[in-house]
């Protein structure tokens, strides 16, 4: 075989910027490869000492390599079948590690080790007999029962990888002894058997973890076809050229890897669940309608798409309870605040224990006119529903340059499940938009209910600094009123609230959140455990409040009487561009690198600033992040 049409090219560095051919004949160099029929292995028993250009690969240099930062989870199933606590710690493990890594390792498995040991040195046996046993099987026709060849991909691939592979369906109808490879057909039965029994307790585990009934992904015919990839990587001369195999993410609903001591994993099996539908094309085209939930409601959908259904366990709508049976929460009358010391002290009781034993509480006679609550309300149907080309011309996903923002979920391309809900987004203060940049239909109520806002924030900034015992000016000093984020959120109604959610659970990373609610409802807090409804009451605004550790967590379930609105008004320091603190505020506690922080409670925060008897400014940047 002639080898040096693959490894010798003619220019590498020398190409001629000026003509922009190709740099140089990468199709004969695949194409000559391919015909070897001897895969990389071949190339490797031809002596090459240099890897082939074909094979070079892009590195980004962001590894880290196992065993020092990060452990990966592995999961001991011995215990699978004992009794139900064994069971349900199990299947925690299964959900954590699915959650975080995407993967985990089993052992105890009750694949018997001879068996992955016979499969091991099977699938080496395949490799490396001669090349004419070999080639009987290959091909490029993925709907023959066994093929064997390099790089499925080698023609479509920006580079190649240093691997041969040899590919058998198993299931759902089983191969004739004599259609596999005689060198390894015994231990590829027997082994495809232990591993589809070992996928359907796997699929009964990852059933159990996502809240359904054990025989729920089986019974969708998760464990019917079984495909099994042998792989060979042999040794690689310029190892630091190429990869054995590139990022990618694997397409089937579980994969079950066998790996031998080469790479260090010895006699472990790595499942690794995936999404079964490409989301990501059914996320980029609800984007690029730029007409965000309401458009697929206006549409006319009855189904909730896929993308918006979140996990059963994730919406747990079992555990909440209404307001009024068991809990009544705290709503606070600001009137007369200002008029008697009695009165301020009173209020401040209230905040403090508010705060404290629910972190957020509900405010009337809050001094912001009922009509203008009104109007900003009706200012917000009005810019959602106004028609679609106007809408359109405030889409963007890019907060760094705009001050107003529209688009459905901020978070669209990171969150596990796309909240039902599209949102206009303006930066309000320290430096509010001019008029003419704010939507038309809501331009004049965005300004008055913004500026009303403020002054109301200043006064709830002096009793919760007053309720953490500190100067009423402490917290206005330190910066709290300076960034000022509104969002106004707007909440189609839902042909299946039950699948999905409006807001999911969360907790506001700011200093203060004053919320307009409508009086759809929907809006619920976590409080000991329990879903808490926050009922829509006339003229209130609720207030969540960050002087813990976090802010209260809280969600929005989705409704089908709607459209709900609300307006969600963020004091934080996350707009100030020179002091992009990001509450929960952290502190620098190690300058390695990467630096370390700490999380610190606002009251640590106000206690520091009191302790240094510096001036609100240098008091954030002592926190910057
Ligand atoms: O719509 C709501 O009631 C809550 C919105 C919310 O939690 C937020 O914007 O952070
Ligand atoms: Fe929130």
């Amino acid at each position: 075989m002639d080898y040096s049409l693959i490894t010798k090219s003619k220019c590498t560095d020398e190409e001629d910027p000026t003509t922009r051919k190709p740099e140089y004949d990468r199709l004969s160099k695949l194409k000559a490869f391919d015909e070897t029929r001897a895969g990389v292995k071949g190339l490797v028993d031809s002596g090459i000492k240099h890897v082939p250009r074909m094979f070079h690969h892009q590195f980004d240099n962001n590894s880290v390599s196992c065993g020092i930062h990060v452990s990966i989870p592995i999961i001991d199933l011995e215990k699978v079948k004992q009794n139900r606590t064994t069971r349900e710690e199990i299947v925690g493990k299964v959900r954590n590690a699915s959650k975080t890594w995407g993967f985990f390792q089993v052992l105890n498995h009750g694949i018997p080790m001879n068996v992955m040991e016979e499969m091991k040195d099977g699938a080496r046996r395949f490799f490396e007999q001669d090349v004419e046993s070999k080639s009987q099987f290959f091909s490029r026709d993925y709907t023959k029962r066994v093929v064997y060849n390099s790089n499925f991909d080698l023609y479509s691939a920006p580079a190649a990888k240093w691997r041969d592979t040899v590919v058998c369906s198993m299931a759902p109808d089983p191969p004739k002894p004599e259609e596999l490879p005689a060198v390894f057909r015994d231990i590829m039965l027997e082994y495809s058997k232990q591993v589809m029994n070992l996928g359907y307790l796997l699929f009964e585990l990852l059933s159990e973890a996502l809240g359904l009934n054990p025989d729920y992904l089986k019974d969708i015919d998760c464990a019917k076809g079984l495909v099994m990839l042998s792989h060979y990587y042999p040794i690689c001369p310029q190892p630091e050229l190429t990869l054995g195999s590139s990022k990618h993410a694997d397409n089937g609903f579980l994969t079950i890897l066998l790996q031998d001591n080469v790479g260090g994993l010895q006699s472990v099996l790595m499942a690794k669940p995936k999404p079964e539908y490409d989301r990501i094309s059914e996320l980029k085209a609800f984007d690029e309608t730029k007409a965000g939930v309401k458009g697929l409601v206006d549409s006319g959908i009855k189904h909730v798409p896929r993308m918006f259904h979140y996990r059963p366990d994730k919406l747990d709508k079992n555990s909440s309870v209404s307001n009024g049976i068991h809990v009544s929460i705290p709503v606070i009358d600001l009137e007369g605040v200002k008029e008697d010391p009695g009165t301020l002290r009173n209020i401040v009781d209230k905040v403090r224990n508010a705060s404290k034993s629910w972190g957020f509480f509900q405010v009337v006679n809050h001094g912001i006119p009922l009509s203008v609550l009104q109007d900003m309300k009706d200012g917000v149907v009005q810019f959602f529903e106004q028609d679609l080309e106007a809408k359109r011309k405030f889409f963007t996903r890019d907060y760094s340059t705009k001050k107003v923002a529209y688009n459905s979920n901020f978070d669209l391309y990171s969150s596990p499940a796309a909240n039902w809900r599209d949102t206009l987004f303006c930066l309000m203060a320290p430096n509010p938009p001019m008029p003419h940049e704010l939507p038309e239909v809501s331009r004049d109520i965005m300004m008055e209910y913004s500026k009303q806002v403020m002054q109301l924030g200043c006064l709830l900034f002096e009793l919760l600094s007053e309720a953490l015992g500190l100067q009423p000016d402490h917290l206005k000093d330190m910066g709290c009123t300076q960034g000022l984020g509104m969002l106004s959120h707007y909440y189609p109604a839902c042909p299946q609230p039950e699948l999905t959610l409006g807001t999911t659970k969360h907790s506001d990373n700011d200093f203060l959140t004053v919320l307009l609610q409508d009086h759809i409802g929907g809006l619920q807090v976590l409080h000991q455990n329990q879903w808490v409804d926050v009922p829509p009451t006339p003229g209130a605004l609720v207030l969540i409040s960050n002087d813990g550790f976090r802010s209260v967590e809280h969600r929005v379930v989705a409704n089908c009487v709607g459209p709900r609105v609300s307006v969600a008004c963020f004091f934080s320091t996350f707009f100030l561009p020179d002091l992009r603190t990001y509450g929960p505020i952290k502190e620098l506690i190690s300058e390695e690198n990467p630096p370390k922080y700490r999380e610190v409670t606002m009251r640590e925060y106000a206690g520091y600033y009191n302790a240094k008897g510096l001036d609100g400014t240098s008091a954030l940047l002592h926190f910057k992040l």
